[in-house]
């Protein structure tokens, strides 16, 4: 059993800021987004990324149109250095991005950080330390003036560093570390500080990156603190805010999105929430929350397969089947409910003459990201007629009237439950052509047949085999569907009623077919449903009513 928590834990202090005014406020515009899949997705991986995976990741970056990427933490060790220089060697950093690189404030690893940037149009050289009281104590054992001048010495080679490299077109990051566990006015204080040492102005700021290291509150004190920060920061027009949000709540997203409105600038993040622990920000959510609220993200993500393929090749992590937009399930519905309103928006869609999108069950278009509308509606054990008849109409062109969908339902269901497993698009048309369509071993086989006289009355003269005999038939009615009724209701055939009749093309020109659906009652009172599916529409009729006459 679980021990009293509040022996062990502490609810987190709320943020005095009552004329807050982020609640009201909406995510109008992209942010400016940073990737750091490479750096703190990276350091979180059982395996880091070699040479070929970075680069791989790198090349789905630039193509998804991220245009500041860091790159990695060049002092870490060969590997991050090297491959640095070579995308600098190697051309391979289009004009329009901009690189980044982290750095712990130790004047040695600044300068292998500066050094692994050598020949750089631009780069974005990011430093840190941690400025939260645990850290203070535990980790530096330091006051606050210590770990300020920790900050303060480390902008100082930043400084010194760049203006020995003076081609470079050099932008600077500060991190206070642990920001969201840490005392504002101490935050403030040190960036402060650094901004003294950087000098930052509108024309080139100084990235202030507030980070949810360990997130550990609700996603509204975070927003709270990025907004008392927005306010108290000196020269906030030098300043670009940056949000770097960690997942240990399971609310990095939320945290970002309530910082964006708090008035921050800029996200940090890993697609699809790689990282420490439980993870960044997912990049890829965020934009495509912003996306459905009609927000362009200016994030490329029409091809979501592609991501998710390179994010797993590159971590070696397998993307979870129900991560928001990326998963695999994410816009399956299994349940009756869902899939009868999912099939109903769709037609609704099809009907309306605008582009809006209005699907329930659908919060965006599956194919605005690539993703067919095949898996949309899988059939099991939950499902129900719309989601049957919805896999029959995308696999074969059949249009199920509605009551006919209940009765195959029923067919589907009893399968379901017998086999307990998914059934597939094969496995329903396996049910439907069984159930409906015609068989050697069926009572009655059509061979031939023809259809003579005029409108309002038609002679049936045919050949069908009944019960494996072949036998001559003939009726008349007002139409060739009744004829073909009477013809059967003088051998030991069922007297049918007809009660409803539909038909409808599958596919289009020559090998267009006619489908036939009739809805019958016997002489006991019964539903029987006949199939008739030929490519030509008098024949399908014909069938239609043998097939009704088989179940009846
Ligand atoms: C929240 C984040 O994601 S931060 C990013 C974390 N990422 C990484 O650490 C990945 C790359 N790191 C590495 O490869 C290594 O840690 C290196 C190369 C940077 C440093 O290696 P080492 O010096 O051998 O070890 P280590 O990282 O343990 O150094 C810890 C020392 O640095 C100090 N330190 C830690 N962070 C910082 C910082 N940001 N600025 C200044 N000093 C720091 C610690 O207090 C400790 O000091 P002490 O030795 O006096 O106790
Ligand atoms: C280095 C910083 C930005 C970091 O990754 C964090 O605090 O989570
Ligand atoms: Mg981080």
């Amino acid at each position: 059993m679980l021990r009293d928590p509040s022996v062990k834990y502490r609810p987190f202090p709320t943020i005095d800021i009552p004329d807050r005014t982020w609640p009201s406020k909406v995510i109008a515009t992209a942010p400016r987004w940073l990737s750091t899949d490479m750096r703190d997705g990276n350091q979180a991986l059982i395996d880091p990324m070699d040479a070929e995976k970075k680069n791989r990741f790198f090349d789905l970056l630039v193509k998804i149109g991220l245009k500041e990427i860091e790159v990695g933490f060049p002092a870490a060790g060969a590997t991050e250095f090297d491959f640095i220089s070579s995308l600098i060697a190697g051309n391979r950093i289009p004009d329009d991005v901009t690189i980044q690189v982290l750095t712990q404030s130790r004047r040695d690893l600044i300068e292998t950080s500066f050094q692994s940037l050598k020949g750089a149009k631009q780069a974005i050289v990011h430093l840190y330390n941690a400025v939260s009281p645990a850290w203070r104590k535990i980790v530096f054992g330091m006051s606050r003036d210590e770990i300020r001048q920790i900050a303060i010495d480390g902008a100082k080679v930043l400084r010194d560093e760049a203006a020995k490299q003076p081609d470079t077109k050099w932008s600077f990051e500060y991190s206070p570390e642990t920001f969201s566990t840490a005392e504002l006015d101490f935050s403030v204080e040190v960036c402060a500080a650094v901004m003294d040492i950087l000098r930052p102005t509108p024309e080139n700021p100084l990235i202030l990156n507030l980070p949810a290291t360990v997130e550990c509150a609700t996603p509204n004190v975070y927003a709270d603190q990025i907004e008392w920060f927005g306010r108290n920061i000196p020269n906030r027009d030098s300043v670009v805010i940056s949000l770097h949000t960690h997942n240990d709540r399971g609310t990095g997203v939320a945290a970002a999105e309530l910082g964006l409105m708090a008035g921050a600038d800029r996200v940090e993040g890993c697609l699809l929430g790689n990282g420490e622990r439980t993870g960044n920000c997912d990049l890829v959510t965020v934009a495509l929350n912003m996306y459905t609220q009609g927000v362009d993200p200016k994030l490329d993500l029409s091809d979501i397969d592609e991501v998710v393929k390179t994010v797993e090749y590159a971590t070696n992590i397998t993307v979870h089947p129900r991560t928001p937009y990326a998963g695999d399930l994410v816009f399956t519905a299994f349940s009756g409910s869902h899939q009868d309103a999912i099939k109903k928006g769709f037609a609704a869609q099809a009907a309306r003459n605008d582009e809006l999108w209005e699907v329930p069950y659908l919060p965006i278009d599956p194919a605005d990201l690539g993703r067919s509308y095949e898996a949309v509606i899988r059939v099991n054990s939950q499902s129900g007629k719309g989601g049957v008849a919805w896999v029959l109409e995308q696999d074969k062109g059949l249009k199920l009237p509605k009551r006919m969908q209940a009765d195959f339902s029923r067919i589907v269901q009893a399968l379901a439950d017998e086999t307990s497993r998914e059934l597939n698009a094969a496995d329903i048309w396996g049910a439907f052509e069984r159930t409906y369509l015609p068989a050697a071993n069926d009572r009655f086989v059509l061979r031939d047949y023809e259809e003579t006289g005029a409108a309002g009355d038609r002679r049936f003269v045919g050949r069908v085999a009944i019960d494996g005999e072949e036998r001559s038939l003939s009726g008349r009615g007002n139409g060739l569907i009744s004829s073909v009724i009477a013809a059967l209701a003088e051998t030991t055939g069922p007297a049918l009623e007809v009660v409803d009749y539909s038909e409808h093309a599958i596919g289009h020109g020559a090998d267009a077919q006619a489908a036939t659906y009739l809805e019958c009652r016997t002489a006991d009172g019964r539903t029987v449903w006949g199939v008739g599916i030929d490519s030509d529409i008098a024949t399908a009729s014909v069938r239609a009513v043998l097939s009704a006459a088989n179940r009846a």
